[in-house]
């Protein structure tokens, strides 16, 4: 989507070195999601002390929340030297079996959008990751063998915005799994006030806390808005304060609670095409013209979160406060005679 929204997928050249510049090195440079530090620390120290490989992890959340960060983060803390693929890049169990096959001993190897990895590859990872070992099969029809090869140990650190599509004997064989949550706006005035401060900037921290809050909950976009805001200010010769960030979010389409185009999109949709709902993902997504897959795992979990969505087993349902942060009234919910029947 490079439609110029603030949406943390349009990956050009300057944005990637901009996150390579921000991302934090260590865990404890790296802001909230307390929990799964905790974890993580627990599970690096405990392989450090027996000095083995840590076990495999997976890291599972919508985009922009720190998985790539975290992958990093864990080669990092435990000396490891670390390699990266993803699901798109493995489409047949031979693109595997040429990256497992290089691993050095003790290698973190990180595959992003693992959820994405073609299916005869995901069998080859099974026994990959159990007992460090591949079968490869030579030949064709008849006269074809398999080969064991031996692999050298490494810890797989898989991510994914997906992990219900993983198949279960995938996701059990990660000896644990992060889910990443959406980032609260003190969290974010962290990861913003560290950002400036790494960017030379000068921002009031009212400012900040603004910004923070209009962040979607997740880092990626608290730092670009805050790159937008500092070209506000660059552009207009103002001080980066409560004006440029209000003309600044409001150029880029954010609304008073972090919503973008798209999630305005869908949740008018919902409201005045489906009356609140419910409405089953497909029909939603064909609606407002965007993929199944991005209104499920971008989309819907932060207007969840937001608490003007829910997940119904009949479909998505608008909540009062979605209704009323479109300034809309709420319609008595209509329910089709045929229901009742005759005793109408
Ligand atoms: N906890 C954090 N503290 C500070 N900065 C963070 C944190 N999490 C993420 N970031 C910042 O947000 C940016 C995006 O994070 P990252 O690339 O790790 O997200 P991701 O979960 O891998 O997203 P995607 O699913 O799109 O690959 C990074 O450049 C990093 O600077
Ligand atoms: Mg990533």
């Amino acid at each position: 989507m490079s439609d110029g929204s603030i949406r943390p997928d349009a990956e050009s050249e300057a944005e990637l070195a901009f996150e390579g510049a921000l991302r934090p090195k260590s865990l404890a440079e790296f802001v909230g999601q307390r929990k799964v530090r905790g974890q993580l620390q627990l599970l690096l120290q405990a392989a450090s002390m027996q000095n083995r490989t840590p076990d495999h992890i997976l890291l599972a959340g919508p985009p922009g929340l720190g998985k790539t960060t975290l992958a990093m983060i864990v080669a990092h803390e435990s000396g490891r030297p670390l390699r990266m693929t993803s699901g798109p890049a493995i489409q047949h169990a031979g693109d595997l079996a040429a990256v497992l096959s290089a691993l050095v001993p003790g290698e973190i190897l990180f595959v992003d959008e693992i959820h994405r990895m073609a299916r005869s590859a995901e069998e080859m990872l099974y026994l990959a990751m159990e007992d460090f070992r591949i079968d490869i099969m030579v030949g064709k029809g008849a006269g074809a063998t398999s080969i064991p090869l031996d692999l050298a140990p490494f810890t797989l650190v898989g991510a994914t915005t997906r992990a219900g599509l993983l198949p279960n004997p995938l996701r059990d064989r990660f000896g644990f799994t992060a889910h990443l949550e959406f980032y609260e706006t003190a969290e974010l005035e962290q990861v913003l006030d560290r950002a400036a401060a790494l960017l030379d900037l000068e921002v009031d921290s009212s400012a900040l806390s603004m910004i923070a809050g209009r962040s979607r909950g997740t880092p990626r976009i608290a730092n670009r808005l805050l790159r937008r805001v500092r070209d506000y200010a660059l552009v207009h010769r103002t001080s980066a304060g409560l004006e440029a960030v209000d003309a600044a979010l409001e150029l880029y389409d954010v609304d008073g609670l972090g919503l973008d185009r798209l999630d305005r999109a869908v949740m008018q949709c919902i409201l005045t095409r489906f009356d609140g709902g419910p409405v089953g993902l497909n029909t939603l997504a064909v609606s407002v013209g965007e993929e199944a897959e991005t209104i499920e795992s971008v989309v819907e979990p932060f207007l969840v979160r937001t608490g003007l969505l829910t997940r119904t087993p009949r479909g998505r349902v608008a909540t009062p406060s979605g209704w009323e942060h479109f300034g809309l009234a709420r319609r008595e919910a209509s329910v089709p005679a045929a229901l009742f029947g005759d005793r109408l």
